[in-house]
């Protein structure tokens, strides 16, 4: 595992945690994009080496509205980069960490992405990204 590549936050609205981000973080996100297999729309914030990611459900299947709906906005999830991401889903399957997908799937901001089942890992979703090169 490489840094921490960002942290995920779930909100309501992205136009209103837009505003109170950029007033806190002192930036302007500096994109915003949907990814539709996982319901939702996203904002990226640079800061430093690391990335807050807001994300707000577009469909109440999304996992970004279940969150909502039982634990209300918040922290959602910390996403590591790395290298290599399949040698890394095998090596941490191999350690006994629970991986939500068996095959690296599109996130946003040009990634292959693979989330860990929080009961594997202290309760924390953990997202593991490579960037596509
Ligand atoms: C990929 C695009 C973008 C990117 O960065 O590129 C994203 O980050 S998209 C982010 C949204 N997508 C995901 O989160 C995909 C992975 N998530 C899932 O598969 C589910 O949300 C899952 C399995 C974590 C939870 O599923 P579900 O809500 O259906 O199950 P439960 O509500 O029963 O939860 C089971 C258990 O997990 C706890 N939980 C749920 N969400 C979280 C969380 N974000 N952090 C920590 N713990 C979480 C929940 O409380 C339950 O625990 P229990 O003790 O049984 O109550
Ligand atoms: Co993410």
């Amino acid at each position: 595992m490489q840094h921490v590549e960002h942290i995920g936050i779930a909100v309501k609205s992205l136009t209103e945690s837009n505003s109170l981000f950029s007033k806190l973080l002192g930036v302007q996100p500096y994109k915003q994009e949907g990814v539709e297999s996982e319901g939702v729309l996203t904002s990226f914030f640079q800061t430093g080496q690391t990335k807050i990611e807001l994300l707000e459900a577009t469909n109440p299947d999304s996992p970004i509205a279940k969150f909502i709906e039982k634990k209300g906005e918040g922290i959602h999830h910390i996403a590591f980069e790395v290298e290599d991401i399949e040698s890394e889903m095998t090596r941490l399957k191999s350690e006994g960490f629970i991986l939500l997908n068996e095959v690296p799937k599109k996130g946003a901001d040009n990634k292959l992405v693979c989330f860990l089942h929080p009961k594997s890992t202290n309760s924390v979703l953990v997202e593991l990204c490579q960037t596509i090169k």
